[in-house]
């Protein structure tokens, strides 16, 4: 057997035993571990392999060959000319860097995205369909935000270190996602990594100093984090539902220098106030909702080819309710700010609507903020206020 024979059939071995349970990052790395042999060469290759093959996303997905699925991912997600397709598909290496539309033809793709993406008639109306479904064949780039103004001191250790890079803002960079940041910027108080949709977010914070604000979805921190930097001077809250979640966060923040916050659990799905916030009231809550995470599927294409749809119902009611628990503990004339990584309806603009109905909340500017045109994630933001 070549070394291309080896790599395609590991790949269908993997594709044939993975269920879409574990996040395929996670699944790779325990398949990987059990087979030490294997070099970094082969597990890059055959890594790759298998995310073409579920960058198709449902596109041809009835096909019952498994090999032909990771060549024809391969021919329309790679843009030069590599030694797999050379031993398999020659015909392909030749026009591999043709555009991607014509390359579709070359496979007689009729030009329907849905077969892509099947749930695009669910997208916000402000996502290009057909944009948002090609994007799925390129991976996104990692993103990052230097920090503490050490955007030139970051740009310095990048070009020192030969990496391919774009400063796309005076504090955001595109690296590809191979790079292996922390080895090369090893001061982790000089950036975080953050997509650049959820950088975008930060514009609706409008944060001044002596204001109180509620993180009250934490997660690792990464809003929060963005928040203390435009403004140090707030006075920050946040929660999350889970203490092990929240463990995280302090050490992010640790790293961050960010030492002046407050934290405490609590399960949103419960009345805030009957909970040990509910004497409190903020100038501002950041609601960064539990959601499907579809505008990040570039990132791990299984979900879209694993995802159900009534999971979206699930989500929206989770969201609702958790949106009109918090908004109680709001001053008036104070903000919600409501973000998901979601592209659907449902969770984006149907949740705003019914928070409008529900409190009495009034949009106030926001939308949809689309990733694809920068190989970025797309996200939802939106700030409503307290009238
Ligand atoms: C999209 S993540 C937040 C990401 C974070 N803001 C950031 O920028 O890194 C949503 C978070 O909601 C939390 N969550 C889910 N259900 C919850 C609930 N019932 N009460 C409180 N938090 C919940 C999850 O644990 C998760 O950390």
């Amino acid at each position: 057997m070549t070394r291309w024979e080896n790599y395609l059939s590991t790949a269908e071995e993997i594709i044939l035993v993975y269920d879409g349970e574990l996040p395929l990052h996670h699944f790779l790395k325990g398949f990987f571990k059990q087979r030490p042999f294997m070099g970094s060469r082969d597990r890059r290759w055959v890594s790759q392999l298998v995310y073409h093959y579920y960058r198709l996303g449902h596109l041809w997905k009835d096909e019952r060959a498994v090999p032909e699925r990771i060549l024809k991912g391969t021919f329309l997600c790679e843009s030069s000319a590599n030694e797999l397709l050379q031993f398999f598909r020659p015909e392909w290496n030749e026009k591999i860097q043709l555009p991607l539309a014509e390359k579709l033809s070359i496979l007689s793709f009729d030009g329907d995205v849905k077969d892509i993406f099947p749930l695009l008639s669910l997208i916000s109306e402000d996502i290009d369909a057909d944009k948002f479904a090609y994007s799925f064949f390129t991976q996104p780039y990692l993103f990052i935000r230097t920090r503490n103004k050490k955007q030139g001191a970051v740009i310095k250790l990048l070009e020192a270190a030969n990496t391919t890079f774009t400063a796309v803002s005076n504090d955001a960079i595109a690296l590809s996602n191979s790079t292996k940041i922390d080895t090369i910027i090893t001061d982790k108080s000089w950036y975080e990594i953050q997509d650049l949709s959820s950088q975008k977010v930060g514009n609706l914070f409008h944060a001044k100093a002596g204001e109180t604000w509620w993180d009250c979805c934490a997660a690792s921190g990464g809003k929060s984090i963005m928040l203390m930097d435009k403004e140090p001077g707030v006075k920050l809250l946040v929660s999350d539902v889970r203490s092990s979640i929240l463990q995280n966060l302090h050490q992010r923040f640790k790293e961050a220098n960010i030492r002046s916050y407050e934290d405490v659990i609590l399960d949103l799905t419960s009345p805030v106030t009957n909970s040990p916030v509910a004497d409190r009231r903020f100038d501002q809550i950041i609601l960064d909702a539990p959601c499907t995470g579809s505008g990040t599927w570039g990132r791990s294409p299984e979900n879209l080819y694993y995802f159900s749809e009534e999971s979206i119902d699930t989500y929206q009611d989770l969201q609702k309710r958790i949106a009109e628990n918090v908004v109680q503990l709001l001053k008036p004339g104070g903000s919600l700010i409501y973000i998901t990584c979601s592209v659907f309806k449902k969770e984006n603009e149907e949740v705003v609507q019914y928070i409008e109905e529900k409190t009495g909340l009034k949009k106030q500017e926001g939308g949809v903020i689309t990733g694809y045109e920068e190989k970025a994630d797309s996200m939802f933001a939106v700030r409503l206020t307290k009238v």
